[in-house]
């Protein structure tokens, strides 16, 4: 796929609704008594994914142009699916229906893409099992295809290694059906969508610090979710507001949770002009943003604030390109278990664009400010890595392709459509 120029980008742009939110609206809807409607719902193939899992287990889920219903038939009301729960490309349905399935009373199967079958699912194998649950990987390798096989849980008190929200989630849901008040500690906190959710839907969920808790057998009632822009798929947006010369773009309607908003600083701290506007406080926090063409200089993006920004790297790394001196990512070492490992294959894009890349163990180093060209991106098929490389074609010299850009479908379906909207 060719990527054309744009300079000039005008007028405003809604993103789609947030991947993470949309996925447990439909999760947390299906365990819910009675209907939960959704509007802004990510039409994305992950979502999707997500509704045909729940579909199989009889669910029924309406979708129309305007809103997704999911009439739930509550914490108990899941059938055994007559086949193969297929989770596509999407981790994150993977790993929050696998706490959701150690908890029923029938056996379930898991499978998904080439990619799905290479991501580490010992990750919560490893608390599930402990709390009770029977959880195999099919091939032995700690990945999918999964069988679990639903049992009566214990409560736990998980210590985390990574900062995962899908790890955390997935020990939170499974808690729902444990005897006792089951907890999981996180090194650092990640995105706490699971947390607000499951309290709008009527459960009980604390917070303190890096420690989630959940009381068990909670009753969760239907709810109205209107989900807010995904903050994700506005960082090409804001990237290439940002890049483009002679730009001024408002984002509207985005989700700017404290636990998600790490590409808004790292941007500031790089020197971007981007105002936030009609901040909203109601449920997940949102904002209009305004986004004028910034010159951007380097950074050091470590420490706490990587899980509020993890999807955002390959797009930080490739305006770090554009950026005038150094900017170093560190702590990122979840990067490699993503869609692609975003750190080598960031690193092969730029690098075939002419930048000054050096990968690490946990990130990477940039020296910004060389002159980038065109090139053949692979994007190995991973929907950020062509959405970040689509935003530097634009404004690069010379042509940029991108193989396998379609699979942008993955989280932002009209990404292309969306980009030569507000250009010239
Ligand atoms: O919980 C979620 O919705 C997500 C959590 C993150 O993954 P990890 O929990 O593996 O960090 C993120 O990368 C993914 O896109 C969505
Ligand atoms: C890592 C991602 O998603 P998932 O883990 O759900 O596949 C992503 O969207 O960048």
């Amino acid at each position: 796929m060719e990527i054309k120029k744009q300079t000039n980008l005008r007028g405003e742009l809604t993103v789609p609704g947030d991947k993470s939110i949309s996925h447990r609206a439909v999760m947390f809807g299906s365990l819910a008594q009675g209907t939960t409607k959704i509007t802004h719902f990510l039409e994305g193939a992950d979502c999707l994914s997500t509704i045909s899992c729940f579909r199989k287990m009889g669910i029924d889920i309406e979708r129309n142009a305007s809103e997704i219903l999911v009439h739930g038939k509550g914490l108990h009301g899941l059938s055994a699916p007559s086949e193969t729960l297929d989770v596509g490309n999407s981790g994150t349905t993977t790993r929050l229906i696998s706490g959701i399935l150690a908890g029923q009373s029938f056996t379930s199967e898991l499978n998904g893409d080439a990619s799905i079958q290479s991501r580490p699912m010992k990750r919560i194998m490893t608390p599930l099992l402990s709390m009770g649950a029977d959880i195999v990987s099919l091939r032995g390798n700690g990945c999918a295809p999964l069988r679990i096989t639903g049992k009566s849980l214990h409560a736990a008190h998980y210590q985390s290694p990574v900062a995962s929200a899908q790890v955390k989630s997935c020990v939170l849901l499974a808690g729902m059906y444990a005897d006792g008040i089951t907890s999981v500690t996180e090194p650092v906190l990640s995105r706490n969508h699971t947390e607000i959710m499951l309290n709008y839907f009527g459960a009980n969920v604390t917070s303190q610090g890096t420690t989630a808790s959940i009381e068990p057998e909670p009753v969760l009632n239907g709810r109205e979710i209107k989900v807010p822009g995904d903050i994700s798929s506005a960082a090409y947006f804001i990237a290439a507001g940002l890049l483009t010369p002679g730009s001024e773009i408002l984002l509207k309607n985005v989700g700017i949770n404290p636990t998600r908003d790490g590409m808004l600083r790292v941007c500031k701290a790089m020197g971007a002009d981007i105002t936030l506007l009609n901040a909203s406080t109601e449920g997940e926090p949102t904002a209009d943003l305004l986004i004028r063409t910034s010159s951007l200089h380097g950074t050091t993006v470590e420490g706490e604030i990587i899980p509020t920004l993890i999807d955002e790297i390959p797009m930080i790394a490739v305006m770090a390109a554009f950026a005038e001196g150094t900017t170093v990512i560190r702590d990122a070492q979840e990067l490699k278990v993503k869609e692609s490992d975003r750190i080598a294959v960031v690193t092969e894009g730029l690098k075939r664009m002419g930048a000054d890349i050096q990968p690490t163990d946990d990130g990477m180093i940039i020296h910004g400010g060389k002159p980038l060209h065109g090139a053949e991106i692979n994007s190995y098929l991973d929907h950020r890595i062509a959405m970040s490389f689509a935003v530097a074609g634009t404004i690069c010299d010379g042509t940029l392709t991108i193989k396998d850009g379609d699979c942008v479908k993955i989280s932002y379906p009209e990404f292309y459509e969306d980009l030569y909207s507000l250009g010239k």
